[in-house]
């Protein structure tokens, strides 16, 4: 399976130009990479205005354009997260779309992240994400939801192989970022893809090292901090075969630990 990461800046408020970027992005990779599946960062319509969702974020079009991107290129698309509006309520969302342009998964960021103030203006996903890539199963979090183990950890033994990170990590964390994602991927003996946006907004500084992660914790590719696309095969049956030299899975006693 070819995956390719989009680690992209955004144009803070500027929905039109970042889609018109993100779709040249896109036409570019495909035609020079070959990709099964692209990848998207954080967030990428509109960046992190949360004071002006009322006027920028999306209202049902872009998973509309999305869906017919993947169509046209004949590509699984993993279209990171938008800020998009439903009913008076604000999330930031994650969608993803078959080659035929299929609508195949919806998540919504289930923890918000107060130290951007993400509490005051968005609300908080109800459900995990969990899709199909061929007989691959899955699933996408968002950007500080991989501070959560627990949910990670559910997803997998739900049957996750793959998990997407799309992402708007600032620069001064980074090395939680690398941790986290590499921890993630060794503790639950899976593939890691993880996507950050690069750039300044309002005087952060986003860091990039997209990576990926195989299931034995080796990183197959790592972005520095400028835009680019990172491409890397991957073979999910490494999953299975590192699963079976330490079984991870069989030797849990969820007994001892498990908690509400
Ligand atoms: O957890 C972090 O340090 C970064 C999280 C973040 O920036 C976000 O969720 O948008």
């Amino acid at each position: 399976m070819r995956i390719s990461l989009l680690q992209t800046d955004v144009v803070a408020g500027q929905p039109e130009e970042n889609r018109k970027r993100i779709g040249e992005w896109i036409k570019r990779t495909v035609r020079k990479e070959r990709p099964d599946v692209v990848v998207l960062p954080e967030m990428w319509n509109m960046g992190f205005l949360f004071p002006r969702l009322g006027e920028l974020a999306d209202r049902g079009e872009l998973p509309r354009w999305l869906s017919a991107v993947a169509a046209e290129h004949g590509v699984y698309l993993v279209a990171g997260s938008i800020a998009e509006e439903e009913a008076g309520g604000f999330y930031n969302a994650s969608y993803m779309f078959a080659p035929d342009g299929r609508r195949i998964g919806h998540y919504r960021k289930i923890h918000l992240f107060r130290l951007l103030k993400e509490e005051k203006y968005l609300k908080p996903g109800g459900g995990r994400c969990l899709f199909r890539i061929g007989d691959v199963t899955a699933g996408t979090i968002i950007c500080y939801d991989l501070r959560f183990p627990e949910l990670v950890r559910s997803m997998v033994l739900d049957g996750m192989q793959i998990l997407f990170v799309p992402a708007g990590w600032p620069r001064p964390r980074i090395r939680h970022w690398r941790i986290l994602n590499q921890a993630r991927a060794v503790e639950n003996q899976m593939f890691v893809v993880a996507v950050n946006r690069v750039g300044e907004e309002e005087g952060t500084l986003y860091g990039g090292h997209s990576m990926v992660v195989d299931p034995w914790g080796e990183i197959l590719a790592e972005g520095d901090g400028e835009e680019a696309v990172l491409t890397v095969d991957i073979d999910p049956t490494a999953v299975r075969r590192v699963r079976t030299t330490i079984p991870v899975f069989e030797d849990r006693r969820p007994e001892m630990y498990d908690r509400k």
